[in-house]
């Protein structure tokens, strides 16, 4: 019998499925069809999910396994910061060890654990690295210059600036009021740019965040191979560093920013290494269920025969999500 996970980072929900325990591995084609199964909102299991997360081992230096990131369409992102929290969690009660890395397909980055943010909630800090900005690594064109760094964009937007960040996913990200956040802009936009498209023919997540205070944000994000998430991790990593940027006076670099989403809060840190940067992301690591599946089903898609069992952990998560409602009345 084949194990899989249901975890979530702030409510952005995954699948994880360990390579390295089942008999036959998967092939990267059953991987996939998997992925569009299970992740389907109707036809998937617990009411689908954003993505599956394969842990393989890891033959590099520290490195306690690699992750790989299958997006619900069946593309392959090359990171995901919420994702990275709860293989870090796998990870570290698989081998018992706090602080390690894990490979991603562009980097191995350090991960560990972290108090907890609240009782019974888990809580990781995984490395968000490398970062670029340069229009050959996002890939971005049509947009008037090599980077895009808090600038005018008026094919995307009139009266809005935009920053385009690789971390090293590609995320486009605008700075704006409470009352753009909420229109249907942000949808629009995310649907247009994860379409064949002149400007980033990869696509792109789309995040707009409003600045709720000195280093404290809301972000929302539009997912490419997705569409709307409760939270991004590595939307919020990137909108954190343009925070730095573009608003010097508001945001710190080195200083923890509270980073809220629709599935909470996560807390970030950026850092400035002589414009090299990276980012902290901080945040839970929840598992939701249990779910026991036979091998041969997994190779084939077949979902009908899992059984799942709850671990009790999501009631401790929203208790920590009522918190923070309620220091916000
Ligand atoms: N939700 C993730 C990002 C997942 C990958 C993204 N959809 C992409 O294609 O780049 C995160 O928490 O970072």
């Amino acid at each position: 019998m084949a194990q899989l996970l249901k975890v979530h980072g702030s409510q952005n929900q995954f699948f994880i499925l360990d390579q390295t325990k089942l008999k036959t591995k998967l092939t990267q084609p059953e991987l996939v069809a998997l992925t569009k199964q299970i992740t389907d909102p109707t036809k998937g299991l617990l009411d689908g999910a954003d993505g599956v997360l394969v842990i393989d081992h890891s033959d590099h230096p520290g490195a306690l396994g690699s992750m790989e990131v299958i997006n619900t369409d069946g593309s392959i992102a090359s990171m995901c910061g919420n994702g990275l929290r709860t293989v870090a969690r796998y990870l570290s009660d698989k081998y018992q060890q706090d602080t390690f890395k894990v490979e991603t397909l562009d980097s191995d980055l350090s991960v560990h654990r972290e108090a907890e943010l609240a009782a019974g909630v888990p809580t990781f800090s995984v490395e968000i690295s490398p970062v670029s900005f340069d229009k050959a690594s996002l890939p971005f064109d049509h947009l008037g210059g090599d980077t895009l760094i808090d600038k005018e964009a008026p094919a995307f937007a009139q009266e809005l600036k935009f920053t385009a960040i690789a971390v090293p996913n590609p995320h486009l990200i605008s700075f704006v009021s409470s009352e753009v956040l909420h229109s249907n802009l942000l949808g629009r936009l995310g649907k247009q740019l994860n379409q064949p498209n002149q400007y980033f023919p990869d696509g792109v997540n789309v995040s707009f965040a409003q600045i709720l205070d000195h280093n404290q944000l809301f972000v929302r994000t539009y997912e490419r191979g997705v569409g709307f998430t409760n939270a991004c991790g590595t939307g919020m990593s990137a909108t954190s560093l343009a925070f730095c940027l573009n608003y010097p006076q508001t945001a710190d670099f080195e200083k923890p920013i509270s980073v809220y989403n629709p599935g909470g809060m996560v807390k970030t840190r950026v850092h400035d290494d002589n414009r090299t940067y990276h980012i902290d992301l901080i945040g839970n690591a929840t598992f939701t269920h249990q779910i026991t599946i036979p091998d041969a089903d997994l190779h084939v898609h077949q979902l009908h025969r899992a059984k799942i069992k709850a671990t009790g952990e999501q009631r401790n998560y929203l208790n920590f999500v009522n918190q923070l409602k309620q220091q916000e009345v």
